[in-house]
């Protein structure tokens, strides 16, 4: 099994400044300097994690490339590549488009390195280099929308690489599965109208963007019934995750037959995170990812990338990713996470009535998909 994985150092040098979580420091508001939530230690953490426990040494490492404008444009308007130039040439950076979503100086050259990175794992992956691909790429990308980032995403890596590799190697039926606590809703906007690629967005409900990620939520025209969400409650655990992985995103994927398979793979349903209230564990992603490798298995021969999202517990979000590293790359001897006895030991972490009343409310929509 050959598993690609893709980092750089210029993914921590993306500058979300000190907007103390997500705001600008205010002594008047009460609001101190601190580091933004969405930083560069998570995914620098991840990537130690997968030197220093040797996992690295069983991975086929990927290099970046930027992203061209012509491969921007596949996703993104004229008007907000425009926004993200602008502000990049301004001497302390711009935002993405909603004031939650800073880059420094010269950002933009990350922003395509992001989108471009995700590009070449995905292309790796479609050309048989190897088998599945992890890209740890930084900013994130799948709130931004065609006409603006969001959510502290710039550029729509995942959608870019869809259709960036349709163009190039004719893939054609991609099934994106997006396990990030907040609601995928650039992909699911970006390919709203499109049959040929289905979006399953599991999420934390309401959780972000506001009032986003509905079950009523299906895709219109063409697309109807090629977005699905499944908003579940807080506090939803591995049984909740599982029971939906079974129930609604490996039948959606069965009866959609994909070419390919993406993951939008934040790791922000995780029992410690700050900006959820789910409750999984490094266990969770595997099994999550295991299924995953079944069904690309099963239907396109293992083709399978990820693009990293969120995750902001700088001390658990890298036993979740190593988990799920590790289980793309089959490997045998996972380290063992000495967090999970503890956050996977809390009651209440197996399927509940009121998650199961949501599933249930998916299932019969499935019947779209063909
Ligand atoms: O991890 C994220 C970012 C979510 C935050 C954006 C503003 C408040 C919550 N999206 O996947
Ligand atoms: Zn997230």
């Amino acid at each position: 099994m050959a598993t690609g994985y893709l980092y750089h150092e210029l993914f921590g040098w993306h500058d979300t400044g000190t907007n103390a979580g997500l705001f600008p420091a205010d002594h008047r508001a009460g609001i101190q300097p601190f580091q933004h939530f969405e930083n560069a230690e998570t995914k620098r953490r991840i990537h130690e994690l997968v030197v220093v426990s040797g996992v690295i040494d069983r991975l086929t490492r990927l290099e970046p490339r930027k992203a061209t404008d012509e491969e921007i444009l596949l996703v993104h308007t004229e008007e907000h590549l425009a926004r993200i130039e602008a502000g990049s040439e301004q001497p302390k950076g711009g935002d993405s488009g909603d004031g939650l979503s800073p880059f420094g100086p010269g950002g933009i050259e990350i922003g395509r390195l992001a989108a471009g990175g995700m590009i070449e794992a995905t292309a790796a992956v479609v050309e048989g280099r190897v088998d599945n691909a992890y890209a740890l790429i930084r900013p994130p990308g799948h709130h931004a929308e065609p006409d603006t980032g969001m959510g502290f995403c710039m550029f729509g890596n995942l959608a870019i690489a869809a259709r960036a590799v349709r163009r190039t190697h004719g893939v054609e039926r991609i099934a994106v599965l997006d396990w990030d606590v907040h609601h995928g809703n650039g992909t699911q906007k970006t390919f709203w109208e499109d049959p040929d690629t289905l979006t399953i967005s599991l999420h934390q409900d309401r959780v972000f963007p506001p009032d986003s990620g509905h079950v009523t939520e299906r895709g219109a025209g063409a697309g109807l019934g090629y977005a699905v969400n499944v908003p579940l409650p807080p506090g939803t655990g591995t049984g909740g995750y599982l029971s939906a992985f079974d129930r609604v995103v490996a039948p959606a994927i069965d009866r959609f037959r994909p070419d390919l398979i993406l993951v939008a793979s934040g790791f922000d349903a995780n029992a410690t995170d700050p900006l959820s209230r789910q409750a999984l564990t490094s266990s969770s992603y595997r099994a999550m990812t295991e299924r995953l490798l079944d069904l690309a298995a099963t239907h396109c021969d293992g083709r399978l990338a990820m693009s990293h999202e969120g995750g902001y517990n700088p001390v658990y979000v890298p036993f979740c990713g190593l988990a799920v590293i590790e289980a793309l790359a089959g490997v045998t001897d996972p380290l063992s996470d000495p967090y999970e006895p503890i956050f996977g030991g809390m009651a209440g972490l197996d399927l509940q009535p009121h998650q199961t009343a949501v599933l249930d409310r998916v299932v019969p929509l499935l019947d779209d998909i063909h």
